[in-house]
């Protein structure tokens, strides 16, 4: 089984587009794991234009299943994470003025800076991920920064197969997952999976121990309401 952590940050960004408080992110959580949902996750930006940093604060008394903050480890973000103590942290290498994650990290390049923000986290008992391409290097680089996981950063998985090029889709991610076993990493993956690509990813990544899933599954909620939605993912990760 993979579990599926729901990513709640397009439910934060419709709540402050009005600046009330509805819909309201508490209870979403609170509802998306009463839909069976076995993780919670947020990706808090520098600019709060989302997930604020009061939220992982106030979700960290709630969430009663894996909670997963993510996020590039500038200061503000690992005192966040260090108060908050998350089951999970995944280091993702995002611009500041990026509207999304676009790119994993340079597991090489970065080596010295991941081995001291993975040492921070693991030492106070936090289970750490780095979001990578799926690329041999990054995911060797990945073992020797001590990391407990890697996410494979699925993009451009979720492209190629939305073009119907399933084996060129998953070939470098297969390849991946293989490296990533070998050198004892575990595997979680994620962004842009959706209802129609999420089956085929599971079923041909070995291991795979969790997918966060965010923009595909609210979007999709709109035409068939949220509770609904998880199931339709839950039964696909089975
Ligand atoms: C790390 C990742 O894959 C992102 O998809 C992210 O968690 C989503 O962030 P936004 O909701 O800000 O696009
Ligand atoms: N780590 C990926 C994530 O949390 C959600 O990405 P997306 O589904 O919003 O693309």
């Amino acid at each position: 089984m993979t579990k599926l952590s729901v990513n709640i940050n397009k439910l934060a960004t419709l709540r402050n587009s009005r600046g009330g408080n509805v819909p309201d992110l508490i209870q979403s959580a609170k509802d998306i794991e009463s839909f069976g949902a076995q993780g919670i996750t947020i990706h808090p930006r520098p600019d709060e234009r989302h997930i604020r940093y009061q939220d992982a604060l106030d979700l960290k008394q709630v969430v009663q299943t894996e909670f997963n903050i993510e996020g590039n480890p500038i200061p503000k973000f690992v005192d966040l994470v260090l108060q908050v103590k998350p089951t999970q942290v995944t280091l993702v290498p995002d611009a500041e003025d990026a509207i999304t994650s676009n790119a994993g990290w340079d597991t090489l390049k970065h080596k010295d800076f991941l081995v001291d923000v993975i040492e921070t986290f693991k030492s106070e008992g936090i289970r750490t991920s780095i979001f990578v391409d799926p690329s041999q290097e990054m995911v060797e680089g990945a073992a020797m920064v001590g990391t407990d996981r890697i996410e494979l950063y699925t993009e451009n998985f979720a492209k190629e197969f939305a073009q119907g090029n399933q084996s060129n889709a998953i070939q470098p991610y297969f390849e991946a997952a293989l490296v990533a076993q070998k050198v004892g990493l575990g595997i979680n993956a994620g962004h842009d999976l959706n209802l129609d690509n999420v089956k085929f990813f599971k079923e041909n990544i070995p291991n795979l121990l969790e997918v966060s899933i965010g923009h595909a599954l609210i979007c999709e909620s709109i035409y068939l309401g949220l509770e609904n939605v998880v199931n339709m993912y839950l039964h696909r990760l089975k």
